[in-house]
């Protein structure tokens, strides 16, 4: 276990005392050279996380730790600046009045060799020559990177990232996603990045954290957490779930489409990806020695695979297979589900 760089203990903030509130008792810890992605529904108080743990807000119950010093709680606050925290805004924040190396220069006030932090920083993300420019003159991934190069420019305990994929077409996405998690891995910031596109968080993040309404639901690795949510919150976040109640018998669940054996005495419902269940669709015997069988009641094409929903008694079955698919409305086929999870 290494040293964690960000320690945050039963965080609260609300904005008035009439409003609910934004973040509820949170609590989170990242290890050094970790990368964090929060993510959540618009509104989950991501933005307030971020905000509270740069020293933008006060929070009202709760303590933040960084790098072993106690930044905030009932009796300690510690201004943004002394927090040895970089931050990278979603409209990345640039002073338009300076140009590249006046922006990045702006953190380092009182750093002696400067100018060679500068060279080196616009080296690793790659905008050397650009130093004389003025923001308005760089593209959004460039602007970006100097966004980027200023809050790592100070060398950070920690970097926090607002939605920094947010300003950018889906083409580019991909790449400055790249640049980005190369520079991080390179310089080994310890990094917490808020996004609501969970394609970049399940990217990204060697772990990720989900937000609803202001409280941690799970953090997990990325894998864990898309095949083990431990809600259906969390399961419908990342992406389609079929979740089928059932009725327990010997540490059995009895649902709809068959009987699965789980783990905990109280499981009331399990919950099965579009891919994990496979679609016999050709030969009828094969399709005879499987109990589950469906009738196909949609089909849609989205080019790299296909969604075939199948009607089992009174449910609906969404699965995935491949674009190949050729069956019709109406057909008899065959289910075999080959993961599942348990709530
Ligand atoms: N300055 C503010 N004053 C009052 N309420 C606020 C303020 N900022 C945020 N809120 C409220 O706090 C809650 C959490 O907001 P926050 O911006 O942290 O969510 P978010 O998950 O970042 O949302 P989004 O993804 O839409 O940016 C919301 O209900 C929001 O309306």
């Amino acid at each position: 276990m290494g040293l964690n760089i960000l320690s945050i203990q039963n965080l609260s903030k609300k904005y008035s005392q009439n409003q609910v509130l934004a973040v509820k008792d949170f609590s989170l810890a990242i290890k050094k050279g970790e990368i964090v992605a929060i993510t959540g529904e618009s509104g989950c108080g991501k933005t307030t996380l971020l905000r509270l743990i740069a020293g933008l807000e006060i929070p009202d119950e709760g303590t933040i730790t960084i790098h072993n010093q106690i930044v905030a709680d009932k009796t300690t606050w510690i201004k943004p600046e002394k927090r040895h925290v970089g931050m990278v805004f979603q409209d990345y924040a640039l002073f338009p009045h300076l140009d590249i190396k006046e922006n990045i220069a702006f953190g380092l006030n009182r750093v002696q060799n400067k100018k060679e932090i500068i060279h080196d920083i616009l080296a690793l993300v790659g905008l050397q020559s650009y130093e004389n420019r003025y923001p308005h003159e760089l593209s959004g991934g460039q602007q970006q990177r100097v966004a980027l190069a200023r809050a790592l420019a100070p060398q950070p305990a920690l970097l926090l990232l607002d939605e920094p994929f947010s300003n950018l077409d889906e083409m580019l996405k991909e790449q400055v996603r790249e640049d980005l998690l190369r520079i991080i891995r390179q310089t080994a910031t310890t990094t917490l990045l808020v996004t609501h596109d969970v394609k970049d968080a399940l990217a990204i993040a060697d772990r990720i954290a989900v937000m609803q309404q202001g409280k941690l639901q799970q953090c997990s690795y990325p894998k864990d957490i898309y095949e083990y949510p431990v809600n259906t919150y969390v399961a419908r976040f990342f992406g389609k779930m079929n979740v089928l109640t059932g009725s327990m018998q010997n540490q059995t669940l009895q649902t709809a489409i068959g009987n699965f054996p789980v783990s905990r005495a109280q499981a009331k419902s399990i919950g099965i990806r579009p891919e994990h269940i496979n679609l016999i669709v050709k030969n009828l015997q094969v399709i005879e020695s499987h109990k589950v069988k469906g009738i196909v009641s949609k089909i849609h094409f989205f080019g790299a695979y296909c969604e075939v929903t199948t009607r089992v008694g009174d449910v609906e079955i969404v699965i995935r297979t491949d674009n190949s698919f050729e069956g019709k409305i109406g057909q008899e086929v065959g289910l075999e589900v080959n993961k599942y999870c348990e709530w």
